[in-house]
């Protein structure tokens, strides 16, 4: 199914069923969020995503940052990753979102893909560390990207997207039951830059 319905606002629930999807929509003019997109791709300290798979160290093409409240450590792909402390735009933007969505984050992990060849593949969010059933704010700078999710049982599927300067919320049980994905494209050549607004669970650090 794709989802192109102009009758869709942030109060439709995307996901036919076991999960929550809200799409916001454009929260910035076209100048705030070329502004937003600029700014965070000369001022955040990307570095290549390192992951651990079959025990080799494999380093993505995709770069990756990660910011929070404190020193957090992260782990996901099998290595451990630190936050680093928010900037001035960083925190602007979690504010931002804590008010559009009514949720707090403690930390936010961001993606730079610099053309339409980067992608990510199905997973979902589900690593220990994070708050179960919490809320994911995403906001999406640059490139305009499909972003699709698949039912983990029925396989059914959902996409829609995502805009410059939108911003989508995943929660509830999305995702213990549903996996997403940024398709590569050869539609775009731009980078794209995305920001999971996100909660680590304290109690379990
Ligand atoms: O780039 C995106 O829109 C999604 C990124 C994502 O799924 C993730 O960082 O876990
Ligand atoms: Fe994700």
């Amino acid at each position: 199914m794709d989802l192109f319905n102009p009758h869709t606002d942030e109060t439709t629930n995307l996901l036919p069923k076991d999960g929550t999807v809200n799409y916001y929509g454009k929260l910035f003019s076209r100048e705030k969020a070329h502004f937003y997109r600029d700014i965070l791709l000369n001022t955040i300290e990307w570095k290549n995503d390192e992951a651990i798979i079959f025990g080799k160290l494999i380093l993505t093409k995709r770069k990756v940052a990660w910011y929070g409240d404190q020193e957090f450590e992260y782990t996901y792909s099998n290595t451990t990753k630190k936050a680093l402390p928010w900037t001035k735009e960083l925190l602007e933007l979690k504010k931002i979102i804590e008010e559009k969505t009514g949720e707090t984050f403690n930390s936010c992990l961001l993606n730079l893909y610099h053309s339409g060849e980067e992608g990510m593949a199905w997973h979902s969010d589900a690593e220990k560390d994070l708050k179960k059933n919490g809320a994911i704010g995403s906001v999406s700078f640059g490139a305009e990207r499909k972003f699709a999710f698949k039912h983990k049982e029925s396989k059914e599927t959902v996409s829609l997207i995502l805009e410059h300067g939108s911003l989508l919320v995943m929660k509830d049980e999305t995702q213990t039951h549903w996996l997403h994905r940024l398709p590569p494209t050869k539609t775009t050549q731009k980078p794209r830059v995305n920001l999971t607004f996100r909660t680590i669970d304290l109690k379990i650090l």
